[in-house]
């Protein structure tokens, strides 16, 4: 089942806990060097396949392969970086300690140390202790944890929870170096706005099942949504451009100089078009609208129902 450029293989990845199913009949594949955002409902699952990646856990059925190993042995477990939803270091040691003892655990370089408390930006606090470190500064850590070892696949569950927009930037930069470096990366979160325009493809969970892993623009597709024109016209205008576009699409608001759209993604071209190749001052401006990750999200990703909780 494996192709050698996948990263990940699963084929039906499945774990119960007692009756209940936390991840259920998950089949994926993530090529290798690709960003693949995971998104699901609190509970739906994503922390589980982490943890089944990372051998921590076992599955109850199906079958996982990572980096080519089967079953994600010893040896693909050390060419993954991973980094806990909520990092935590041991007390009294600095951010330099804690980062060499990790480095100890994983064989790491010793000089990998000082160049990663570089790259997350924590040299100048490198001799500080860890308790003292605010969360951001944490995280930044736990991600300098995450790459020692020169990691080829970087699991991240929920890394920017908590972080401000300039840390949350500094963090995706990092990634997008990785990326470029050839690292695929698996990333879980709830902060949909930062993830439609950085990651490859993007993975919907609910109740523990996959249900959608496309790229944005392909999840826009399958979930039919509509794109939003906002078109501003002459006074009293928005019936003559809504007439031009024709068929497909519909009017979901209007007021004397302006109204707004739907229409289907894939009669986006045609009505931009039908809009433009009017005479003169039938249409002045127009913004075009594509649903949004959240719009995607709310259409494929909601939360599971009482008894999809509970199917075993
Ligand atoms: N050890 C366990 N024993 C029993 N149930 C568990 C165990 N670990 C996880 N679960 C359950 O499995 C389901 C999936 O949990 P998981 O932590 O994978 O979700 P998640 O998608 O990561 O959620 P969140 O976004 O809140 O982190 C949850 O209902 C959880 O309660």
């Amino acid at each position: 089942m494996t192709d050698t450029r996948d990263a990940i293989c699963l084929e039906g990845l499945t774990k119960r806990y007692g009756a209940f199913t936390a991840v259920d009949g998950l089949s994926l594949a993530v090529p290798e060097g690709e960003f693949l955002a995971l998104l699901g409902h609190n509970g739906a699952g994503k922390t589980t396949l982490m943890k089944m990646l990372l051998g921590l856990t076992r599955p109850s059925a199906g079958q996982l392969s990572v980096l080519g190993t089967q079953g994600g042995g010893a040896a693909a477990r050390r060419a993954v970086g991973f980094l806990p939803e909520n990092v935590s270091f041991t007390g009294g040691s600095t951010g330099r300690e804690a980062l060499a003892f990790y480095a100890r655990l994983k064989g790491a370089p010793k000089a990998q140390v000082a160049e990663l408390l570089e790259v997350v930006g924590l040299t100048d606090a490198a001799a500080k202790p860890v308790r003292t470190y605010s969360k951001g500064m944490r995280q930044r850590l736990g991600l300098a944890q995450a790459l020692l070892g020169d990691p080829r696949l970087l699991l991240l569950d929920e890394p920017t929870t908590g972080l401000d927009p300039m840390l949350r930037q500094a963090f995706f930069t990092i990634l997008k170096d990785m990326k470029a470096r050839g690292v695929t990366i698996l990333l879980s979160s709830h902060v949909l706005t930062e993830l439609q325009l950085r990651t490859d493809r993007i993975a919907i969970m609910r109740g523990g099942r996959l249900v959608a892993c496309d790229t944005l623009h392909g999840l826009q597709e399958a979930a039919g949504l509509p794109v939003r024109i906002r078109v501003r016209v002459p006074e009293g205008g928005a019936q003559r451009a809504a007439d031009r576009v024709g068929a497909g699409a519909t009017v979901l608001g209007a007021n004397g100089r302006s109204v707004e759209l739907g229409v289907p993604v894939a009669a986006k071209m045609e009505a931009l078009r039908q809009l433009s190749c009017g005479p003169d001052g039938t249409v002045e401006d127009l913004d075009v609208l594509p649903p949004s990750l959240e719009d995607v999200y709310a259409h494929f990703g909601g939360p599971a129902a009482p008894d999809e909780e509970t199917l075993s």
